[in-house]
């Protein structure tokens, strides 16, 4: 299992390795070291000071003290190339720190909560792009001075936006993805599931941008240099390279060195970078770009029956209603004041139609409802506790340990980028505190228990590399991984094979008995109902309009919606002629 556990980290040795097998990514990287290496060491390398001149040894040529020569005041050009890249990569990489500082966590920030920071956060980059980056250097020079280093902090301002919009859109795009609700209804806190489902997605693209950005400051501040209004006596690249234009009839060769300096770098940057871009998207599961961000369905109890009487103990909810607010700062109500309970050992299925208000039941709930949505009144207790209007940190102590819950979608609720063993262990460690090794034991225990075939080598496997039906019961293992007392199951057969509906609610009705859960079954399938439930709460338009133990509403339906749903069911109704070719037909008549 501990392999299991590892799978991710070896997965992103694996990008390493692809990047190092690719030799455009191996020459780009080797180059780029070496120059580090050079820069670091320049006071050992380099045969003298950068500023120690001997004018009598002007544009002397190339000797065994001075391997590249002298330029035009006398300067050993090779101490100088040594000490101006400290300055040039150093200003490179003063200007990402700060890029990335103020582009990466406000990135995140604004697609993971979006609202008014989004909104702020937004315009403010908008604005800061549309700045033309050269103009403002120049101004910042004329008010700041001619600092080098103050002109790549001014720099790490101008292409903070860059990494925030794209860090924005990637966040906005994963926070919709199934398996971060999952995540969320696991227990898992805000920061974690940005740290482990959100910045593993991120991390790629930032990379890529970093060598970009990086490239993009060399070359700006060459530029500079170049036109003369970078840090004037300060060794760089640049200034070599204006100095040594200044002199171009007399001794072009000057050019070359920190032409090449310059050159080899942004070459090398730009190159790693695409090797980068080639070694993260080459994974062996889904890119991140190609996840389906389908969003899951529904799910929920009802209880009309519980109305006024004595409540149940492990959920009882009591004129729950759920309002969206509208643009015009009016509600709409999409749940109207329901009733509903759900007893420890009891299994409730709640049906109703596509829109019936199921799943904004089972959110309010959960404490998952979109933004926008909000408990507008009554009461949902939970295991005894109050959760209408519970405060978001207060109910996500709940999630997982108290009341669980099982998506319709069991692909899109596993994250791709780690293995199953990974994404059992998480929630274990941190709701529960298990050690990694307990929980990698526990999850081993799990898998056993909704009776995974080979559960050790199943832990190792990445989503792709397991059929739906499996990873339907990864999922109730996940569900079932901190105990809780009460399982939500959101349609949780309906995107399986028939046999495989079978076994997973043989499954779910085993796991019920065997510990006593108390279970909403959120369903459209009545043969589902009739063959797991003890109640069943039937749902139409915000409003449970039936409720009662499944063989009275099944048999002896008094709503006309719910006789109107129990006609829907085929098997109910006439049996069809069987298929005929067209002429046989009009032979018969
Ligand atoms: N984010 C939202 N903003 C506004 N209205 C919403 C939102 N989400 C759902 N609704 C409305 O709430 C009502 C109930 O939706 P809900 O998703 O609970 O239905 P459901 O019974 O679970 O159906 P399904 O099985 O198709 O998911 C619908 O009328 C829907 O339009």
């Amino acid at each position: 299992m501990s392999e299991g556990v590892q799978g991710a980290a070896a997965r992103r040795r694996g990008a390493f390795r692809r990047l190092l097998r690719n030799p455009l990514g191996a020459a780009s990287l080797l180059l780029l070291a070496l120059l580090v290496l050079a820069v670091a060491l320049a006071p050992v390398l380099a045969p003298q000071g950068p500023q120690t001149a001997s004018l009598g040894d002007a544009f002397a040529g190339a000797s065994g003290a001075h391997p590249l020569g002298m330029d035009s005041a006398g300067r050993d050009i090779l101490s100088r190339i040594l000490y101006g890249g400290r300055n040039t990569l150093g200003g490179a990489v003063l200007s990402v720190a700060i890029a990335l500082l103020l582009g990466v966590p406000s990135g995140l920030f604004a697609g993971y909560y979006a609202g008014k920071f989004d909104s702020a956060a937004t315009w403010v980059a908008n604005l800061v792009m549309a700045l033309p980056a050269m103009v403002v250097l120049l101004a910042s020079r004329a008010i700041l001075g001619s600092n080098p280093w103050i002109l790549m902090i001014v720099l790490g301002f101008l292409v903070a936006p860059q990494f925030f919009r794209m860090v924005r859109g990637i966040v906005a795009d994963v926070r919709g993805e199934a398996y971060v609700d999952a995540a969320r209804v696991s227990g898992l806190s805000d920061v974690r599931i940005v740290a482990r489902h959100v910045l593993i997605v991120v991390r790629g693209p930032v990379i890529i941008q970093v060598a970009l950005v990086a490239g993009l400051a060399i070359g700006l501040q060459a530029g500079l240099e170049f036109l003369g209004v970078g840090g004037g006596a300060t060794a760089t690249w640049g200034a070599m390279l204006n100095e040594a234009f200044q002199n171009i009839q007399r001794a072009p060769i000057l050019m070359l060195w920190p032409g090449l300096a310059l050159g080899a770098t942004s070459g090398a940057l730009v190159l790693l970078a695409t090797a980068l871009r080639d070694a993260l998207e080459d994974r062996a599961g889904t890119p991140a770009a190609a996840r389906p961000a389908e969003r899951r369905a529904a799910a929920g109890v009802g209880d009309a029956e519980g109305a006024g009487e004595k409540r149940a103990e492990l959920l009882s909810i009591r004129g729950l209603a759920v309002a969206y607010a509208r643009p015009d700062g009016t509600d709409a109500e999409v749940v109207h004041g329901i009733d509903l309970d759900v007893r420890p050992g009891e299994i409730v299925g709640l049906v109703g139609e596509s829109g019936s208000g199921k799943t904004q039941t089972a959110f309010s709930v959960l404490g998952i409802l979109p933004d926008g949505g909000r408990v507008s009144r009554g009461s949902i207790i939970v295991a005894g506790q109050e959760v209408a209007g519970l405060p978001e940190r207060q109910h996500r102590r709940l999630r997982g340990r108290t009341v669980a819950y099982v998506p319709q979608e069991p692909m899109s609720n596993l994250d791709p980028a780690f293995t199953i063993g990974s994404q059992l262990v998480e929630p274990m460690r941190h709701v529960m505190g298990l050690s990694r090794a307990q929980a990698a034991e526990q999850a081993l225990e799990l898998l056993r228990m909704v009776e995974i075939p080979e559960p050790e080598q199943v832990l190792r496997r990445f989503p792709h590399q397991i059929s739906g039906g499996m990873a339907q019961r990864v999922l109730i293992a996940g569900a079932m991984s901190c105990d809780p007392e009460l399982l939500i199951a959101d349609e949780p057969t309906t995107a399986l094979d028939v046999r495989v509906q079978a076994d997973v609610l043989d499954l779910l009705r085993r796991l019920q008995a065997e510990r006593g859960l108390g279970v909403l079954l959120v369903t459209h399938n009545l043969g589902v109902v009739a063959d797991l439930c003890d109640r069943v709460a039937v749902m139409n338009e915000g409003r449970i309009v039936e409720t009662g133990a499944t063989d009275r509403v099944l048999r002896d339906p008094q709503d006309p919606y719910t006789r109107r749903l129990l006609d829907a069911v085929l098997d109910d109704a006439p049996p069809r002629a069987p298929w005929r070719p067209v002429e046989a037909r009009s032979e018969t008549a």
